[in-house]
């Protein structure tokens, strides 16, 4: 988790203080007005109060210093985006509030006066948005004043904070989804991101609604420019396409979209994280950047006159602005309910200075970067394979990311000694809670008090770096060793709750005196150690990778359910997509949904990966991870009966069911949920233990399989690709490609051309 983000959570509730403080006022204003107003507007009214307060509370918190404190980092993991829509949801209320305004309460008849804002169901659902919002903002203040990190632990993980901050990153993601425009050209990738949990009030609400139109506005417009635009440069650069809402939130979130030269500095240690399309720099100048802009932003609040943008309407077809869509928009919602759309700008108001004072920066940077992209890409044309990790939580991404790091030496350079053994300490500790909670809910094994004191008291020194108190991590090491549960009693609790454990529990345990000893000579943990440390991933992080002379650019998102609407940002021009497999997970739940199998998850989405027409050129590659395990999890569970169950064999099949067999079960069907494509072709399987990488680093395979998809001059060529078969061995480019199994296909690296758009959906709306 980024350091900083913690810092923009804050930064961006704080932010809001005008906004929160004028919407009040309107509230109040609009309340006097209608003397019988519905209760709507007094519980809205109340609402913002709360957010003013905790805004109040939250402003000393804006100090890098903070952002520094490892106890807020793990809270800021745990937040997410939560509070990501909270801007946008304002804006909407301030656009609804300015709809009320020009009506004269006075002059209308008492009786249309009553029915009046009772029949505005907009702002009954801005209200239900606001609520999750309040509400999610309420447990990150509640978080933020525990003492310890094991107190705050608690308190986020509680069943119903969970639901809280649900509801609050549902809505955050959803609206958030809509930014990109190309995410309603396919309906299989629809699938993908309604098909999980997708929020019904949500969708139904106006602001979504109104979203949705002018998202697909926008789609039709970016599509049918950048037909022109391949046909005038022939060039394959890649131009971010943008809707109305997107332009908005970069505005408010005071943010920039994601692009490969975002990548590029990454690797130079800023870090782009999608979540808040903010750069962020660990020297801190991430601090500046908002400064500068929060400082444009008052300047224009106090004289600004321009109200233009400073020319970023004109120049910039396929980027059109808030503004600009509002001019163009015949079908805009102009009504006399409704005499401005929700997304038209307010010149005046604080989010329209943000705006500006953002669009401006934003113009200079965009000028300066295409000039030095163009060139770029004159001179030296990319040959970057984008490569996507996509799967369920948990099933690896991360850690084979972090052994593809490790093969090309890409490193850890973000986090220092005292991060890395903090984070593997915590997990160690975490897998002992979670087996001491079992032992005492599950069996008979008495539990040591010493043990229960040591782990589940809350204590600051469990919460920080164990070199910190090196005797303190040889107690709890020793409480840790003496959990060592008998034979009988790890199988009533795997069988009971094998969901819950870690998967290397085992491993932290048998280690856990190492790890109290890297703490007492305060050196850093082992690739071994940090590859079976478990992070739940948010947001998507790109990593630009060098192996052998190739250049792959990896992203690795979030595989919970909540997470995968986000995935939409990163799904053009993908090369391969890399799908690691949880072998081990099947008769094991979700941990976002205790009801549904882990392994039946991975089916599915793979099915709707698989066949999406976003994908039709794409590679894939299928890794079936924590093959180190598999053996000793098929001793305890029964592997027949779930395939059965999950129709992969039939009633018939033999039961006796190896490794061996197992895996090629589960090969055969990932086979046959891509079936509906011609995708087979461009499936490659991989076996891989990923957490010990000193005996073989599967990332060399990987490399390998994604070398065997590789032929970036075939990029303009139509009509080639996928099935041009070359000679095995043959050297292109400098570049020997391996031999596969499989035919060898080409992936192009970035399309320059576009089929026809015979989505039925984009036509109609053309028209
Ligand atoms: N023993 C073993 N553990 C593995 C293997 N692959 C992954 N793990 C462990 O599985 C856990 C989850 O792996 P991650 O890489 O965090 O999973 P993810 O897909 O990134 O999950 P999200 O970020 O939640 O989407 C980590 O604790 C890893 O150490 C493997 O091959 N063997
Ligand atoms: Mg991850």
């Amino acid at each position: 988790m980024d350091p900083a983000t913690i810092f923009q959570i804050v930064g961006t509730v704080v932010s809001l203080g005008d906004a929160v403080i004028k919407c009040i006022t309107r509230l109040s204003t609009l309340k006097a007005q209608f003397h019988d107003a519905p209760i709507i507007v007094t519980s809205m009214i109340g609402q913002l109060h709360m957010v003013k307060i905790a805004q109040d509370q939250l402003s000393p918190l804006i100090s890098p210093n903070f952002a520094r404190d490892a106890r807020y980092r793990q809270l800021a993991s745990q937040i997410g985006n939560a509070l990501d829509s909270f801007g946008p949801i304002l804006l909407v209320l301030g656009q609804q509030l300015d709809r009320y305004e020009g009506i004269d309460a006075a002059r209308m008849k008492a009786r249309s006066r009553l029915g009046f804002l009772h029949g505005e169901r907009e702002m009954t659902n801005l209200s239900i948005l606001l609520d999750r919002q309040v509400n999610a903002l309420n447990l990150l203040l509640s978080a933020m004043q525990c003492r310890t990190w094991t107190q705050q632990t608690e308190i986020i993980t509680q069943k119903e904070s969970q639901s809280i901050l649900r509801l609050a990153q549902d809505c955050s993601s959803s609206l958030v989804s809509l930014e990109d425009v190309a995410s309603f050209i396919s309906e299989n990738t629809d699938a993908i991101s309604t098909q999980f949990e997708f929020d019904d009030v949500l969708r139904s609400t106006l602001l979504y609604q109104t979203a949705e139109r002018s998202h697909l506005r926008q789609a039709i417009r970016a599509k049918k420019t950048k037909h022109l635009d391949n046909a005038s440069t022939n060039s394959s650069v890649q131009r971010p396409s943008a809707s109305g809402l997107r332009w908005a939130f970069q505005a408010m979130r005071l943010s920039k979209p994601i692009a490969m030269s975002d990548v590029l500095k990454n690797q130079q240690g800023i870090r782009v994280d999608i979540r808040r399309d903010a750069i962020v720099e660990t020297t801190g100048d991430n601090v500046v950047l908002e400064e500068d802009l929060f400082q444009e932003s008052l300047q224009s609040n106090s004289g600004d006159t321009d109200g233009t943008g400073s020319g970023i309407e004109t120049g910039q077809p396929t980027e059109p602005l808030l503004n600009g869509i509002e001019s163009e928009s015949p079908q805009s919602p102009q009504s006399p309910q409704s005499p401005r759309s929700p997304w038209s700008p307010r010149p005046q108001s604080a989010f329209g200075n943000l705006r500006k004072a953002f669009q401006r920066r934003a113009s200079n940077a965009r000028d300066t970067q295409s000039h030095q992209h163009h060139h770029e890409v004159e001179d030296n044309p990319p040959k970057v394979a984008k490569v996507l990790l996509l799967g369920a939580a948990g099933g690896g991404k991360s850690t084979l990311l972090r052994a593809l790091r490790l093969l090309t030496e890409a490193g850890d350079a973000e986090y220092n000694e005292s991060y890395l053994r903090t984070f593997v300490w915590h997990n160690a500790l975490e897998s002992a809670r979670t087996l001491l909670r079992a032992m005492e809910e599950c069996t008979d094994e008495p539990v040591m008090a010493s043990a229960r004191t040591l782990l589940l008291d809350p204590c600051p020194d469990c919460d920080r770096d164990p070199a910190l108190n090196p005797q303190h991590a040889g107690e709890v090491a020793s409480a840790i060793l003496s959990l060592r549960p008998g034979v009988e009693s790890q199988n009533t609790m795997r069988r009971k709750l094998d969901y819950r454990f870690h998967d290397n529990v085992h491993y932290h345990i048998e280690n856990i005196n190492r790890f109290a000893e890297q703490a007492a000579h305060c050196s850093a943990p082992t690739d071994g150690d940090l590859l079976r440390t478990k992070v739940t991933t948010t947001g998507i992080h790109p990593a630009m990778l060098t192996y052998q002379g190739s250049q792959f650019c990896v992203y690795d998102v979030g595989g919970e359910r909540s997470e995968r609407k986000k995935w939409i940002f990163a799904f053009q021009d993908v090369s391969v997509i890399i799908f690691p497999v949880d072998t081990i997970s099947f008769d094991r739940k979700l941990r976002e949904d205790e009801l549904s199998d882990r392994m039946v998850e991975q089916f599915a989405l793979f099915e709707s990966i698989s066949n999406s027409s976003w994908f039709e050129r794409t590679g894939f590659i299928i890794i079936f991870t924590k093959i180190d395990l598999v053996e000793e999890y098929l001793k305890h569970m029964d592997a027949h009966a779930f395939l059965r169950t999950a129709h992969v064999i039939s009633e018939t099949e033999p039961r006796t069911m190896g490794v061996e067999e197992y895996l090629s079960c589960l090969e055969a069907h990932f086979r046959k949920l891509g079936s509906r494509t011609d995708a087979q072709e461009r499936f490659r399987f991989i076996r891989a233990n990923l957490v010990d990488v000193d005996k073989h680093n599967p990332a060399v395979d990987v490399f390998d399989a994604l070398r065997s998809f590789d032929r970036p001059e075939k990029l303009n060529t139509p009509g080639e690709g996928l099935s041009e078969k070359e000679p095995a061995g043959r050297e292109t480019d400098g570049i020997s490609y391996i031999s596969a199994e499989t035919s060898r296909l080409w992936i192009p690296v970035a399309t320059g051309q576009e089929s026809e758009d015979t989505n039925p959906l984009l036509i109609g709306m053309a028209q």
